[in-house]
């Protein structure tokens, strides 16, 4: 860990707390990133497993996706997700990872009602969850309510373009920002969200050129998914990044690995292991039992009776 954070130390971001431990990044230490035109990296996980894979990593951002509603728990869209089994897997990736900067997707239906439901959804991701921000779809329409939340004391990280909570109403997982209405939309969902106080804003599924654009146009960082290389930093979902689905990644996905098809051999393997007895072998069989208290259970067992005949 200690190495770690000496390692990147260049990039003056991890800093050593008191008792020696890494820090965890703040929105201050994206703003510093963003400032110093370093890209700033951000993934997608769910669990402990994850998160601290991540923060082993040095990631600068972990979101906790509501994609996990697609990819962990297996549904068509995200939008059954409930506001609780959010905050449970905030709490898992939290325990899992020490490093860096938290935020929560507010899930859809916790929301849309009203500005104050918005607001107890956002603290309650972070007092019971302890998210250091959320992450909020929508743009121009959404504005006030990101201002409130802002104002409570919660950090908001926007989200722009492809809304996947807005499927039903878009027609799918689709490119946005593609005509002239669209961007000239998309522009202007990026600058209410940046004048409501998002401290950051994630561009989904838009033309290159477009989130060049907005880029250019705002003065907070935009993590770009499906956007191209001119915005300020970059997000994917680990399950992406690993592999481990066994489906056609969407176009923006780099798979740095294949694991889900290293993951099919492994339990392939056991699974003829345990079939055939070659699992356990001798390496694996773990523990021995001293033959005198093994004599002594036998000579013991032999004395009583042990059938249920009372
Ligand atoms: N595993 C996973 N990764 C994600 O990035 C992700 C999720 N799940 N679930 C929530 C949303 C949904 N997202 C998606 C889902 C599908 C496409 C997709 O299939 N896109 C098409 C583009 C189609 C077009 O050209 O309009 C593609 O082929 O890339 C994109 C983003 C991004 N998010
Ligand atoms: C893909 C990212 C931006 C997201 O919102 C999610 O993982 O839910
Ligand atoms: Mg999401």
């Amino acid at each position: 860990m200690l190495k770690a954070c000496l390692r990147s130390f260049s990039s003056s971001v991890p800093k050593l707390s008191a008792h020696g431990a890494c820090a965890r990044k703040t929105v201050r230490t994206i703003q510093n990133l963003y400032e110093q035109k370093i890209p700033i990296s951000v993934v997608t996980a769910w669990d402990a497993i994850t998160a601290n894979i991540a923060d082993e990593a040095q990631i600068d951002t972990v979101l906790v996706g509501d994609s996990l509603a697609m990819v962990a728990l297996g549904y068509e869209d995200t939008n059954a997700l409930e506001l609780e089994d959010m905050v449970h897997h905030v709490r898992a990736v939290n325990r899992g990872n020490r490093s860096s900067l938290l935020v929560a997707d507010i899930p859809f239906g916790s929301f849309e009602e009203s500005e104050a439901q918005a607001v107890r959804s956002a603290i309650t991701l972070v007092k019971k969850g302890k998210a250091q921000a959320v992450k909020i779809e929508g743009g121009v329409e959404m504005a006030p309510t990101i201002k409130k939340i802002v104002q409570a004391g919660v950090p908001v990280m926007g989200h722009i373009g492809l809304a996947p909570q807005k499927h039903n109403t878009l027609g799918g997982f689709r490119l946005q920002g593609n005509t002239l209405q669209s961007a000239v939309k998309i522009v202007e969902d990026c600058k209410a969200i940046e004048e409501a106080g998002v401290f950051a804003m994630v561009i989904e599924c838009v033309p290159n050129k477009l989130a060049k654009l907005v880029t250019d146009s705002v003065s907070v960082p935009t993590i770009g998914i499906g956007a191209g290389n001119a915005v300020s930093g970059q997000v994917l979902v680990t399950a992406d990044i690993l592999g481990m689905e066994d489906k056609k990644p969407a176009k923006f996905v780099k798979q740095y690995m294949h694991f889900h098809g290293q993951a099919k051999l492994a339990l392939e393997n056991y699974n003829d292991e345990v079939k055939s007895g070659a699992y356990p072998d001798p390496n694996h069989h773990g523990y021995k039992m001293n033959s005198e208290v093994l004599n002594k259970v036998k000579e013991y067992l032999s004395q009583q009776d042990i059938t249920n005949s009372e």
